[in-house]
């Protein structure tokens, strides 16, 4: 594995005493997206502002493409593209301009060709003489990730990509994502949404009141996560389980009125139909069946219990 940022033991304490992060330590790997997940005042954007040398940092070392971001500033800023929350682009300028611009503020001059080459990935050359204030809200996103992109960073930083925005430019704002990844850039975003996580990454790290609680693959964690409760409620209570239903490793529940099975929804077969089989041989009577399933926000919202709202 290859790690195109790493953070190491990073503390942001603010003026006026928050503590906004505690020991953070997390390495981002070249070509992956990465969603950092959490509550409000979690410390998402603390971080990335930290990895980005937006804001200081208390103590710890942040190293992007190996350069400190602290004593090789220049050299680990001109890895990092940040497209932020606000569209805060010119209105009256065009695409173009817009993009040439933010490549001149890293002191590059030239690119033409990577300029084309990143309004075409974002669908945007047909705009690029258009003012921006001429454009529909998800090209207006995607002009920020091309500004972000211009000066040909290694990392691609996306402050809650679509805060605020409908659910159709939000499945856009994905898609364009996604394909950035394709093309192999790196990317990390941060999120109150746990759909927008499972539907971007292919990794999550969950971060709350300034500690990250856990970075895993999503697919691990999903797969995880992929149990399923089969729950049988019987007509009359079961003091115990019965010999027959040994083999399906069930759990009696609300005082023997339930029996619980719990298979993986990611294996062949359930079992469901042998232990219904197997449940119609030992006489029990069965007065309904109901599925539950453990959900990637349950175990979001077990890991942020007591912290603002997700
Ligand atoms: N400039 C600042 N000065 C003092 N405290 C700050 C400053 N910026 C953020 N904080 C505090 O640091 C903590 C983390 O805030 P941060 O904005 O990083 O969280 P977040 O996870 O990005 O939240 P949100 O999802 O609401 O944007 C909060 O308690 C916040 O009030």
């Amino acid at each position: 594995m290859t790690a195109i940022v790493s953070v190491e033991k990073l503390t942001k304490q603010y003026d006026g005493g928050v503590h906004a992060l505690k020991d953070v330590d997390l390495e981002i790997r070249e070509g992956e997206i990465l969603a950092l997940l959490g509550p409000n005042g979690a410390g998402k954007t603390t971080l990335i502002e930290c990895i980005c040398g937006i804001t200081s940092i208390s103590s710890g070392h942040v190293r992007v493409g190996g350069h400190d971001n602290v004593t090789d500033y220049r050299a680990a800023r001109s890895q990092i593209g940040l497209v932020p929350q606000e569209v805060n682009l010119e209105p009256f300028e065009t695409v173009w301009n817009t993009v040439r611009f933010s490549r001149g503020l890293f002191g590059k001059s030239g690119g033409d060709d990577h300029l084309e080459s990143v309004l075409k990935q974002l669908s945007l050359w047909d705009k690029k003489d258009s003012q921006t204030r001429a454009l529909s809200g998800g090209m207006k996103r995607r002009v920020l990730i091309a500004k972000a992109l211009s000066h040909e960073p290694k990392v691609l930083f996306l402050d809650e990509p679509t805060a605020g925005v409908d659910v159709g430019l939000r499945k856009e704002m994905w898609n364009t994502v996604a394909d950035l990844r394709d093309h192999g850039v790196t990317v990390i975003l941060t999120t109150h949404y746990i759909e927008e996580a499972e539907a971007m990454a292919d990794r999550i790290g969950v971060i709350s009141k300034g500690e990250i609680k856990l970075v895993r693959d999503k697919d691990a964690l999903m797969s995880e996560l992929g149990r399923k409760l089969f729950i049988i409620e019987l007509a009359e209570p079961a003091t115990q389980i019965p010999e027959a239903l040994q083999p399906f490793d069930l759990a009696l529940q609300a005082d023997g009125a339930e029996m619980v099975y719990t298979y993986d929804t990611t294996g062949d077969g359930t079992g469901i139909t042998r232990l219904m089989t197997a449940l119609s041989g030992t006489g029990l009577k069965v007065r309904d069946v109901r599925t539950e399933q453990s959900s990637l926000e349950d175990i979001f919202v077990g890991l942020v219990e007591g912290e603002g709202r997700s």
